[in-house]
Parts: structure tokens; sequence; C-alpha cells
């Protein structure tokens, strides 16, 4: 049986089909994806709404990684990676050439399965995407350290060992502190990649208690294999299938009552 957080925003269901041009974070239109001559994704359409958390599930290898990391261009460093389609933002594509892929990448954020802050200080980690901007002024350094943590929920755990190397921190920790470090630079979007497998179940609290605190500030879209997890966490769900998007709705509808018999045998546990 999966528990359903009824404490968010989805009590006001969003007609996810025809969302307003205000209503939406990112489109995706007719997307197909390929590794060489393998299709991962068939024709994906889907507009993600702002200021909320959307999660994608399905059985292992159905495209949800590869969906995910479409809309930070994270695909583009994969040789045989081909792909057809639109992503827009702010009703630009992100795949047209004149896109600038690292100022993409500041503004769509991306947080991966095993935490990998750098070999440096809590700091240096939280600062490190201001410094690569060229910003030196210590009072906002300071100041963006003080309120990435803060938003990131760690930093009363860090505010005395800032200096200290971020190695030095529990799992948890660090994948907060990664958090941290992905929204000092203020990105619009965060990608989250299976955010928690690595963690243990206090953390793995932890960290979906701040992701339902982010997503006053940012869109979050969420991978999860955990499907409690995507009822606990999100506000609309999108099921994956061998890189078919089966059905995407608000978690609600989606876990009780889904409309595809496909949902409904992968959600009941008799695949996958
Ligand atoms: N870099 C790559 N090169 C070739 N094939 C890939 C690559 N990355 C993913 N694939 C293939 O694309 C398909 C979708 O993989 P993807 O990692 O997106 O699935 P997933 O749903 O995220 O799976 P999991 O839950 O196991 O992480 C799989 O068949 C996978 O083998």
């Amino acid at each position: 049986m999966i528990s359903l957080n009824t404490e968010n925003s989805r009590d006001t269901k969003l007609d996810l089909a025809n969302l307003t041009a205000e209503q939406t974070a990112l489109e995706v239109k007719n997307l197909d994806l390929y590794y060489g001559s393998k299709q991962a994704l068939f024709d994906v359409s889907m507009k993600i709404p702002k200021g909320q958390v959307t999660a994608f599930i399905g059985p292992s290898g159905c495209g949800k990684s590869t969906l995910l990391r479409c809309i930070n261009r994270m695909n583009d460093l994969v040789d045989i990676c081909k792909i057809s389609g639109e992503i827009l933002l702010h009703g630009q594509n992100i795949y047209d050439k004149s896109v600038d892929v690292a100022a993409l990448r500041r503004n769509v954020g991306m947080v991966f399965q095993r935490p990998n802050p750098f070999p440096k200080s809590i700091y240096e980690n939280v600062v490190y995407g201001l410094r690569l901007q060229g910003i030196k002024d210590r009072r906002v350094l300071d100041e963006a350290v003080e309120r990435s943590l803060r938003g990131a929920a760690l930093w009363e755990e860090v505010k005395d060992r800032l200096q200290e190397n971020a190695f030095g921190l529990s799992g948890g920790q660090q994948q907060r502190l990664v958090i941290a470090r992905a929204i000092a630079i203020e990105p619009e979007v965060l990608l989250l990649d299976e955010p928690t497998s690595a963690l243990d179940p206090i953390s793995t609290l932890t960290i979906e208690e701040l992701i339902n605190d982010l997503k006053s500030r940012y869109t979050v879209v969420i991978v999860t294999h955990n499907m409690q997890q995507a009822a606990r966490v999100s506000d609309q769900t999108a099921f994956m299938y061998m890189g078919d998007m089966v059905e995407y709705a608000d978690t609600n509808t989606l876990f009780t009552t889904p409309a595809k018999k496909q949902t409904e045998d992968y959600i009941t546990g008799r695949y996958g």
C-alpha cells in the first residue's frame, strides 16, 4: 500500500495537459532519444509545472534518468546520443544552437545519486559556482554560504565548522551540501537523480523534507525507483515504461486511480 502525503499542494489539481505559460517551468515536446541505434525515449511530451515537485518513476532501464539528463543537456556528453524534439524553457528550445549550455546548467542544477562534494572545505564547496562566476567579495560569499546552507537544511549542523573538509560530513550531510552548492547559484530548476538511494532511512527522510521546502523556491524534478518516495514528495508523477511516458498525472490520481493498466500493474507491484 502506497501512503500518500496529503498535506502538500496537490489539493489544487493542475490541468497538466493545459498548463498556461505562467504555470509552466518546462515543456518537453515530441522528444525521441537514441543511444546509437537503440531508441531510449519515444515521443515524450509533457509540461512540468513551476514551483512543484515532479517525479519520474518506472522500472530499471525505462529511461527516467535519460529524460532527466535531457533537461540540462547532460546527454551532450554521451557521443552516441542523438536527440530530436524540443525542451522549452521560457519558450526557448534548450537544444537550439544559440543556447549557452554552461548558462543552461547554471539555471538547471543537478544532484546525483551519490553525494559528490569536492575535496575542499564546506565553505568552498558552497561558493564553488560563485567563484567560477568571478565573485570575490567576501561578504557576498559569506551571505551565499549561510543562505544556501540554510536553504539545504544544513546550516545549524555545520555553521561552526565551515572550514573543515566536506569529506568529514556524513553521507546525508554531504548530499545536503551538494544541494546547497546547487542552490548557491540560484537556479530555477533542480534535477534530482535518485538523490537518496545511497542514504540511510533517517537521512532519506531529511532530504525528503528538504525537497518539500525547496519547491517554494525552485521547480524540482526527481527520478526515484522508490514509489513510496514519489508518493511522499511529489505533486505530479510520470510513469515511464520502456522509453514511453505511459501516464502523467497528479500524484494522488496516479497512485489511487491510474488510468492505464500498465501503471496499475507497476504500482501494485506486478512487475518492475
Ligand atoms: N550512456 C549510455 N549509453 C548507451 N545506452 C545507455 C546509456 N545510458 C542509458 N542507456 C540505456 O538507455 C536505457 C534507459 O536508461 P536509463 O538509465 O535512462 O534508465 P532508468 O529508468 O533511469 O534506469 P535505472 O532506474 O536503472 O537507473 C537503458 O536501456 C540503458 O541501458
